[in-house]
């Protein structure tokens, strides 16, 4: 489980400041009814009627980080890459406190937010009143938010064609709702910023505007993650990244490094 753990600030201001610390973190889904057949209703309500507990009946287990750790600091803005189900998701749900993990510990200096495609929104609710719910969500007040509301709209640019605005979200393409989604994260300063895949939605209008919102974020003092298969988006946000595999750490290093071998093995 994620834990927030007081890091003390350096006395020069020239050191380096750790905002995430990952030690030797499993993460262990279970799922159930994985198998033929044992999924069904009439099989778990005779699983029930036997009186059977569950754990070893039935559920499989999806071992999807293997002893990751990593130290991220202040001012840093991370990439995560790997194959898909290489755990990249997983990882940073368990970094936001979202998932337990099955061994190791996650330490935050904060609390880490975590900005995903499925980001909770409500979707028969209209995009006024989604940046209202978002921001006050993550801790904006009334009046924050009211100041701020014009600046969120313009940034996610949903209403360049149109009174986009005042429809219902669910109307909104999958592009549209990513951008409002990180116009609304972005809004405030973040201590650790997760972003998963909201990059990669946008037009390349927007990745610029958002690429420029991530430096800044960083010039704040916080620690930006990134997950994203567009190694371009990667190379332009980020000075570090990590690359996983099969759950495990394959590679922690400069970007242009640690992609130039990424490249090399997966060809592209
Ligand atoms: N809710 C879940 N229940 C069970 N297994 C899961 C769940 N979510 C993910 N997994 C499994 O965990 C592993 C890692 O998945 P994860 O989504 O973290 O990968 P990823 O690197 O983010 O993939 P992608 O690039 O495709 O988004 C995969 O094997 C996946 O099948």
């Amino acid at each position: 489980m994620a834990e927030t753990a007081k890091i003390p600030q350096s006395a020069s201001g020239t050191e380096r400041v750790p905002t995430v610390i990952a030690d030797d973190v499993h993460i262990v889904y279970r799922v159930h009814g994985g198998s033929g057949g044992k999924g069904s209703a009439t099989a778990a309500l005779s699983r029930i009627l036997r009186g059977d507990k569950g754990e070893s009946r039935g559920v499989r287990k999806v071992h999807a980080v293997r002893g990751v750790s990593f130290t991220a600091y202040r001012g840093e803005a991370i990439g995560l890459i790997g194959t898909n189900g290489s755990g990249k998701s997983t990882l940073l749900r368990a970094i936001a406190g979202l998932l337990p993990t099955e061994s190791g510990r996650v330490y935050t200096d904060g609390q880490p937010s975590l900005l995903g495609v499925n980001a909770a929104l409500m979707g028969d609710l209209t995009g006024e009143r989604n940046v209202i719910l978002g921001g006050l969500a993550m801790g904006m007040s009334r009046e924050e938010v009211r100041e701020r509301y014009q600046d969120i709209v313009d940034f996610s640019g949903i209403n360049e064609k149109g009174d986009f605005i005042t429809l219902p979200m669910r109307t909104y393409s999958s592009g549209m709702g990513a951008r409002l989604r990180f116009a609304i994260a972005a809004a405030k300063d973040h201590d650790v910023l997760m972003i998963d895949e909201a990059l990669a939605t946008g037009d390349r209008k927007f990745q610029i505007r958002s690429e420029e919102r991530i430096r800044e974020l960083r010039k704040e003092a916080g620690t930006v993650f990134l997950v994203s298969h567009s190694n371009a988006s990667i190379r332009d946000t980020c000075d570090r990244t990590l690359w996983l595999e099969k759950g495990e750490l394959l590679m922690d290093g400069p970007t242009d490094e640690v992609l130039r071998a990424y490249e090399k093995e997966t060809g592209r």
